[in-house]
Order: C-alpha cells, then sequence, then structure tokens
C-alpha cells in the first residue's frame, strides 16, 4: 500500500527542503507464537573509535524471533552497532565500549566471553556477497566442519538443509561440487545467508544485504527474511526504508550516533513521535 506524505516545512536546525516521498505503509504483522521475549538487550551502550563516540548510549530491547531494521544517513553508526553484536569490531584495534550489550541477558564484552561461540550463536551476512573460492558445498560444510563435524553423511544433510532453508537448494542441488563464485550475485548472497545457517546460529544480523543486487534478487533475498523471521532474531541495516517497512516488525532510527527512536515498524512509519525520524522518512534529508 503507498501512500504520499508532505513533510513539514519546518526542521529544527536541519536545511528546509520541500520533501515528498512515497512511503510504503507496512503491512500487518502476525505475532510470533509464543512468549515475547528479549534476545539482545542494549543498556546506556556506547561504542568508540579511539575518542571518536560512533555510538552513543544506546538503550534498546530487539525481541527474539522477530526482525529489526536499522536505518538512518549514512554514518550514523548502524553498522558499528550491528558489528557490535557479535564483536566484529574486536577485529579494530581502537575500537571500544561502555555501557552494557547482553545477549540472552549475558554480557557480550564480558570478560569471560567465548568470542567463537558468540559469533556461532550470531551469524552475519555482509553488503557484498562474499562465498569462499570453493565449491558450494565446501561454502557451506566450512561452518560445521570447523566445529568439528566430519561424518560426510551428515555434512550432506547440513549442506542441503540450509541451502533449502536459504531458497538455493533447487538452483544449485545438481551442482553443489562447482565454484561458489560461478553463482549469479543474488545466489552468492543466498548462498551467504545458507553458510551462515550452517552452524545453527540464533540470530542473523544483515548488513545491507541486497544493496549490491539488482531488484529480483533483492525480492528474493526479503522473501527469505520473511521465510526465516519465526525462527531466528534478524537485524537488518538498510538504507531501503521500503524495505525496512516491508520486511521489519520494528525499526530503530538512528542519527549521529543516537538511537532516536525506536518502535514498531507501523508506528515509526506512520506516526513517528521524534520530528527528526519523520524529517528522514519523508525524505527530508538523508
Ligand atoms: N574503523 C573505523 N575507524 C574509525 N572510525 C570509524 C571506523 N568505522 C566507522 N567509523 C566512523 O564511525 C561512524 C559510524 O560509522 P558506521 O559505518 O557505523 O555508520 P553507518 O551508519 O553504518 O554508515 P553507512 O550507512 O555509510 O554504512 C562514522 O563516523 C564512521 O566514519
Amino acid at each position: 500500500m503507498l501512500m504520499t506524505v508532505d513533510a513539514k516545512e519546518t526542521s529544527g536546525s536541519l536545511p528546509l527542503q520541500k520533501a515528498t516521498r512515497e512511503i510504503y505503509l507496512p503491512p500487518e504483522r502476525k505475532k510470533i507464537s509464543g512468549e515475547d521475549t528479549i534476545h539482545i538487550s542494549a543498556k546506556e551502550f556506547s561504542i568508540y573509535y579511539s575518542e571518536f563516540e560512533a555510538v552513543k548510549k544506546v538503550s534498546a530491547d530487539i525481541m527474539s524471533k522477530y526482525v529489526t531494521a536499522i536505518i538512518g544517513p549514512s554514518g550514523c553508526g548502524k553498522s558499528t552497532f550491528l558489528r557490535a553484536i557479535n564483536r566484529m569490531n574486536d577485529l579494530i584495534p581502537s575500537c571500544h565500549t561502555t555501557g552494557a550489550l547482553l545477549f540472552d541477558g549475558e554480557e557480550i564484552y564480558g570478560k569471560f566471553t567465548d568470542e567463537v561461540l558468540l559469533r556461532k550463536k550470531v551469524g552475519m551476512v555482509f553488503q557484498k556477497p562474499n562465498p569462499f573460492p570453493k565449491s558450494i558445498f565446501d561454502n557451506i560444510a566450512y561452518g560445521p566442519r570447523l566445529h568439528g563435524v566430519t561424518d560426510k553423511k551428515k555434512l550432506m544433510e547440513i549442506v542441503e538443509r540450509s541451502l533449502r532453508k536459504a531458497a538455493i537448494w533447487d538452483e544449485v542441488c545438481d551442482r553443489l561440487d562447482k565454484n561458489a563464485l560461478g553463482l549469479s550475485g543474488g545466489q552468492q548472497q543466498r548462498l551467504c545467508v545458507a553458510r551462515t545457517l550452517a552452524v545453527e546460529p540464533e540470530v542473523l544480523l544483515l548488513d545491507e544485504p541486497t544493496s549490491a543486487l539488482d531488484p529480483k534478487a533483492t525480492a528474493k533475498i526479503e522473501d527469505l527474511i520473511q521465510e526465516l523471521r519465526g525462527s531466528y532474531t534478524i537485524m537488518i541495516v538498510t538504507h531501503n526504508m521500503q524495505q525496512a517497512s516491508r520486511v521489519s516488525d520494528s525499526t530503530m532510527f538512528f542519527y549521529e550516533g543516537v538511537l532516536v527512536e525506536h518502535a514498531s515498524t507501523a508506528q515509526l512509519f506512520t506516526n513517528p513521535k521524534d520530528s527528526m525520524t519523520e524529517d528522514y522518512i519523508t525524505g527530508r534529508f538523508s
């Protein structure tokens, strides 16, 4: 469903411009059966690169098995926040955090956190598909092998199950021994989702997973997110607000490192509480 929103003419310190954008009204989304539980929780959580505070005292609860979108202008800290959830930022020496970030109630940045186990539970798919230069089979079997699965029959089961879950089995089942780099960009990205699913994570972090894909491949990934909703907690960074409104249950809007608003996607896109959110979703600034 589409409607046109005229943004207000006043907007604090933001440059004034007439903004008219078609806003996709999020469809009614079914509640996931069972009790709603908090999977990830940030409490006054900040992330620094040296002295620079890229994410500022964020407090938010991410609900288990729902889809959460993270939106906001370039450089506002979306990816930095996402990457903190499986400690990918550890690879950057200047990066450090304050406050708390909890996964199932346990400190992600705790002294005794097992990062390998954390990254098994919290998988990540990046902007550009990045299959290994190996066969399709070996791409999917890579993680399970790393975690000690050696039995060929068991590996075959995992490979098939993961490729089916990622909605790519039918396209590749007759060429599992072929190099994954021979797949199209969209297929490669679904293969990367399958590779992540192969180690049975609980959380999927998707960092602009469709920005390098054409509309058809993008639609397949969006359909896939809907398929996986209810089985995994999914967080997706996207610049595409229509995508956020199509695929997510709740949306976080960041601006300059601050979490300005976090609400159900329906509310955030139709009745945002903060004027800055409204200005952003109506295209006053990007
Ligand atoms: N490795 C790094 N070292 C220093 N500063 C960084 C590093 N990575 C990101 N930053 C800075 O942190 C801030 C947040 O960056 P981040 O990539 O998280 O933003 P983003 O909202 O994901 O942006 P985009 O939408 O452009 O991907 C930016 O000011 C960026 O320049």
